[in-house]
Parts: structure tokens; C-alpha cells; sequence
């Protein structure tokens, strides 16, 4: 069984003295979780967050890498900077970089070779709109996602970690149900195994309207194996809450 990842997304929230506060209330109910645990912090905040989270059960994540390694991309954030603080996942693909910054497919699977080179873990982030659901899509759009990434990243698919999000769940306050999370995961672990045998190590997550109280039924599915969680990750209890969902 693989060990349960749950991950915070801050998406583009906080501020020095709200970081400091929501951090000091996880740490101080954390104690040591039964599931391994995240924060995903915007990058101007990656240097701060690294030296509160030192020695803590919590690691590090950015929501986002450069597909390039470095020189004239103003603006941008490479691995290896990443890396030099301590970063242990990276978001790639996460729907709202496809859509507000109309992030490919062929990007996405840049950015996890990216972030693999630099010894960091990717979180592939794959999710059909309510459009692409309602028209029959689903299987086909996240498949096609994920093929990307396996493609560009080979062997090192046993490296990676996937977050299913459908995009019409996405702080809408709608969850997908356990049922339907569970058959897309079903899904997306076949087309890992068929990439390796290793596959089944590879944790699965899901997101989208993921709070306290219906994380306790999406992580009982049997593909579910975390959760990538934006606005209730902002609230340290509800936080906490899903963590203990998970251990
Ligand atoms: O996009 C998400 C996490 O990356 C999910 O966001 P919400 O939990 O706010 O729906």
C-alpha cells in the first residue's frame, strides 16, 4: 500500500505574518501524522517557508517550475533554485497554469522532467472541465494528460505522484464523488502499471473541493491515495483534519 500524501496548495495566498501563524497552528496539532504532508507556497514565499518547516514533518512544495534550467526567462523559477531550498515537490499542471497560462500538455511533460532532474517530485496535476465531462471525455483528457508525462519522463514514472482534479471541482465547493474520483483513479493506476510494474507505487491523489468533512470517504477508495487540497488548506484545523482523514 502506498503511504498517503497530503498536500496544501496556497495557490496565490498569504502573506509573511499569515504564513508564520497558519504554520505555528499546523506544527503545533501535527505531532507525527500518520501520512506524509505538504504545503505548496507561492515561489516569493519559498525561502521563508523552508526555514519555518526545518526539522518538521511538513515538506516543502512549489506550485509551479521552469521548463528551462536557467538564463534570459524573466520571471521565471527554475529546479535547481528550487532545489537550493530544500524543495521536495513541485506542481506541474495544475489546471489553472493550463488555463490562465495556456501550459500544454508537452510543457507539463518538460516541467516534470525538470523537476526530476533536479531531485525534485513532481505532482502531474490531469482533470477534465465540467464541458469535457458532460460531453463523454473524461477517461480520454486525463489519459492523455498523464500519457504526456510518462512519455517525456520513462523509467522515472516510479518518481512521480499524480493529482486527479477535475477542473469543475476546483472551488466550486462540489466534490467529485467518491465513486467518481475512485473510477477515474482506477483509470489513471492502470495506465501507471501499464507503464511499469512498479506503478503501484506511484500515489494517486485527488483534489478538488477536498475539506474536513468528506475527506474521510475519498480516502477510503482504493485508488485514492491523498489528497492535493486548495482552500481548506488555508484553515490550519481543517488541515489537520483531513491529515488525520488520511492516517
Ligand atoms: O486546485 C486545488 C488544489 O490544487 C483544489 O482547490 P480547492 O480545494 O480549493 O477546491
Amino acid at each position: 500500500m502506498v503511504k498517503k500524501l497530503i498536500a496544501g496548495n496556497w495557490k496565490m495566498n498569504g502573506s509573511l505574518a499569515a504564513n508564520e501563524a497558519l504554520l505555528a497552528e499546523l506544527l503545533q496539532g501535527l505531532g507525527q501524522p500518520g501520512c506524509d504532508v505538504a504545503v505548496a507556497v507561492p515561489a516569493v514565499y519559498v525561502g521563508q517557508v523552508q526555514a519555518l518547516l526545518q526539522g518538521s514533518a511538513i515538506a516543502l512544495a512549489a506550485q509551479d517550475v521552469s521548463a528551462h534550467d536557467g538564463g534570459a526567462y524573466t520571471g521565471e523559477v527554475s529546479a535547481p533554485m528550487l532545489r537550493d531550498f530544500a524543495v521536495r515537490y513541485a506542481l506541474v499542471g495544475h489546471s489553472e497554469r493550463r488555463q490562465y497560462h495556456g501550459e500544454t500538455d508537452a510543457l507539463v511533460a518538460t516541467k516534470a522532467q525538470k523537476a526530476l532532474a533536479a531531485g525534485i517530485t513532481p505532482i502531474v496535476c490531469v482533470g477534465e472541465t465540467l464541458a469535457e465531462r458532460e460531453a463523454g471525455q473524461t477517461e480520454a483528457v486525463v489519459k492523455r494528460q498523464l500519457a504526456a508525462v510518462i512519455h517525456a519522463v520513462g523509467a522515472c514514472v516510479t518518481e512521480i505522484v499524480v493529482a486527479y482534479e477535475p477542473v469543475w471541482a476546483i472551488g466550486t465547493g462540489k466534490t467529485a464523488s467518491p465513486e467518481q474520483a475512485q473510477a477515474v483513479h482506477a483509470v489513471l493506476r492502470a495506465q501507471l502499471a501499464a507503464a511499469s510494474t512498479q506503478a503501484a507505487k506511484v500515489p494517486v491523489l485527488y483534489g478538488g473541493s477536498m475539506n474536513a468533512g468528506n475527506a474521510e470517504q475519498l480516502l477510503a477508495q482504493p485508488d485514492i491515495d491523498g489528497g492535493l487540497i486548495g482552500g481548506a488548506s488555508l484553515k490550519a484545523q481543517d488541515f489537520l483534519k483531513i491529515i488525520a482523514a488520511a492516517a
